[in-house]
């Protein structure tokens, strides 16, 4: 699943785990988990979060990698939230991991993303939340992520989805996008 900062990801993933019963795994979120551990790996990404940038390439791809290890016995299907975030950060996945076979494009507008931040920065208590900082991702977002979901569209493999919508409604054209695959 891919979409810029604030566009609904998250909260469209965990219906779709509800629903479908896929293993969800958050770059963001296993990301978050390192820092919350105390380590030093987890100062850094701290550190680099904080201002609004991505980490290197080979931490977040391993740890996609050990979180799909961990679940391979019981997972009906993984869903990827937050990765890739760069064309080259695709590439390598497919190089150790394989190919995806639907990229779930949730589209909000610059507006739209900045004011559901702000506000879920209110009690997200994410270090990210601020106005600073959600000026830079959004920047990043533009320029780093949106050409991912060129490349993807070059496979075909692109569903578009408007998230201006009331959640349950964009849920629902999620789940028509799921449904197609089968
Ligand atoms: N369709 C929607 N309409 C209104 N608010 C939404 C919608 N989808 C998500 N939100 C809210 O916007 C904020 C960002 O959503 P989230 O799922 O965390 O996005 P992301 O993971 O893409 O950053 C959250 O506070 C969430 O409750
Ligand atoms: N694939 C990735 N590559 C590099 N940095 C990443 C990454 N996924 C997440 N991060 C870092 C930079 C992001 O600004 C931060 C928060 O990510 P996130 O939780 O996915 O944000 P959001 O759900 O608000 O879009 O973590
Ligand atoms: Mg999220």
């Amino acid at each position: 699943m891919a979409g810029g900062p604030g566009s609904g990801k998250g909260t469209q993933c965990e219906k779709v785990v509800a629903k479908y019963g896929y293993t969800h795994l958050s770059s963001g979120d296993l990301l978050r988990a390192e820092v919350a551990s105390g380590s030093e790996r987890g100062k850094q990404l701290q550190a680099i979060m904080q201002k609004g940038e991505l980490v290197p390439l080979d931490t977040v791809l391993d740890m996609i990698k050990d979180a799909m290890i961990a679940k391979a016995d019981v997972s009906k299907g993984y869903l990827i939230d937050g990765y890739p975030r760069e064309v080259k950060q695709g590439e390598e996945f497919e190089k150790k991991i394989g190919a995806p076979s639907l990229l779930l494009y949730i589209d909000a507008k610059s507006e739209t993303m900045v004011s559901r931040l702000m506000k879920r920065g209110e009690t997200s208590g994410r270090a990210d939340d601020n106005e600073e900082t959600i000026k830079k991702r959004l920047d990043l977002y533009y320029k780093a992520t949106e050409p991912v979901i060129a490349f993807y569209e070059g496979r075909g493999i692109v569903r578009k989805i408007n998230s201006e919508l009331a959640v349950d409604d964009v849920f629902a054209e999620v789940s028509k996008a799921i449904d197609a695959l089968k």
